[in-house]
């Protein structure tokens, strides 16, 4: 059975989350929301997911939708940048794409924040829907409407608030995903029950061996409930003006930790280790004892992300997390927890406390 979850934004519902065993019932949702057989449609895709599900997707549209394109990016953060959108862009100008036809994100999180802000700014703005297919994606990226590419190695510092048309994905997918990979979406997850789910964060660690198995159901309930704590905040703080700026936990520091390891983390797995270090802070602030601490960083490791790093100078670190784009004026917006399940923003951290949860994760505590 699929499952179903709208997103309502100023009263009315945006579009719908669509949780499902296959990709074969995409056509019938594209034509209930009114697309029609002259459309045109552009599938995005890396040159993993294209491998593997591009034809698939195709012949699943093509007989309600005849014309359709493929685009295929070379995989991974690397591309994620103006140079890949360029590229989008020509293909859509040579094939005639105009603003009533749709593109369709066809990939992670990497395909979803690129097409989206292809879409957001082509002929100033054409539809595209969602078809997430890594963990991560499915659990965040493809939620909530922020897209955008890394610019001179800064993540996501250009981009567009624009909201897909629909969000669907095939939960059978994931038997394809790398284990790094599923491992990286986890990070993603257990912020959303770090910062907003205690009972979700629990919850995981009750069911890390049918997780870890693979187990259908097991997987369609913890996806389900991260999509429902994403849904909600972004529901009520679409711009990120407030509460949304929740969804950051440990991306303060993970963000500098991906740049610097240039990319050669994973994007959830750098916000695993942010996530430590804004633990340990939490817990020098006297918000989280050192048994929660413990704790988060146990439930962690047990979902194979890394609790500690190295390679990397702690001072570069700080530096460059002071070049976020999350600055403002000289102070960094810092997510801290109260409690595990309830998180807040810090903005007077000084330096000194920010560099104390930096050395924490390089093994270097005082
Ligand atoms: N917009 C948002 O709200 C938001 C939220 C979280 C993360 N992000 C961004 O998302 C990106 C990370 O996304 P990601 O982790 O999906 O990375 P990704 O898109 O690079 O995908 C990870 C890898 O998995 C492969 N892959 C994807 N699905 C697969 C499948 N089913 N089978 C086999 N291989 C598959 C991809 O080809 C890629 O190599 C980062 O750029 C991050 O900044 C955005
Ligand atoms: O949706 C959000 O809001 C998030 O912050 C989700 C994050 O997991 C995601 O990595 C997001 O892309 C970070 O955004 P940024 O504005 O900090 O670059
Ligand atoms: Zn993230």
């Amino acid at each position: 059975m699929a499952k179903d979850l709208p997103v309502t934004l100023d009263g009315k519902v945006i579009y719908h989350i669509k949780l499902t065993d296959s990709f074969q019932g995409l056509a019938e949702e594209l034509k209930q929301l009114g697309y029609q057989a002259d459309q045109k449609i552009c599938i995005i895709s890396d040159s993993n997911v294209a491998k593997l599900y591009a034809e698939t997707v195709k012949n699943i549209l093509t007989k309600s939708f005849p014309q359709i394109f493929c685009y295929e990016f070379q995989a991974g953060e690397a591309s994620k940048n103006t140079d890949t959108v360029n590229g989008v862009y020509e293909f859509l100008i040579q094939n005639h794409f105009d603003r009533h036809d749709l593109m369709i994100a066809l990939g992670g999180g990497v395909v979803g924040d690129l097409t989206g802000f292809t879409a957001a700014t082509y002929l100033r703005g054409i539809d595209f829907i969602q078809v997430p297919t890594s963990l991560l994606s499915q659990v965040d990226s493809s939620i909530g409407g922020k897209t955008g590419v890394d610019f001179m190695q800064y993540k996501n510092m250009v981009g567009a608030f624009y909201q897909p048309k629909l969000v669907y994905m095939n939960l059978n997918v994931l038997k394809t995903l790398p284990k790094d990979q599923l491992i990286s979406g986890f990070g993603e997850i257990l912020k959303h029950g770090l910062i907003r789910n205690h009972d979700y964060f629990l919850w995981m660690n009750e069911h890390e061996k049918e997780i870890l198995a693979l187990d259908y159901n097991t997987l369609e309930e913890m996806v389900y409930q991260s999509c429902l704590i994403k849904r909600d905040v972004v529901e009520r703080d679409p711009k990120e003006k407030g509460e949304r700026a929740l969804l950051n936990f440990g991306h303060t520091i993970g963000h500098a930790v991906e740049k610097l390891s240039d990319f050669g983390l994973s994007h959830g797995v750098c916000v695993g280790l942010g996530m430590i270090a804004a633990s340990y802070i939490s817990c020098q602030q006297g918000n989280l004892t050192k048994e929660q601490l413990s704790f988060i960083e146990e439930t962690l490791k047990h979902f194979g992300l890394l609790i500690r790093v190295s390679g990397q100078n702690p001072d570069d670190v700080l530096r460059t997390t002071k070049l976020d784009k999350k600055m403002v004026g000289n102070q960094i917006k810092f997510i801290l927890l109260k409690t595990p399940g309830d998180a807040y923003i810090e903005k007077n951290l000084t330096d000194e406390q920010i560099l104390e949860g930096i050395f924490y994760i390089y093994g270097k505590e005082n």
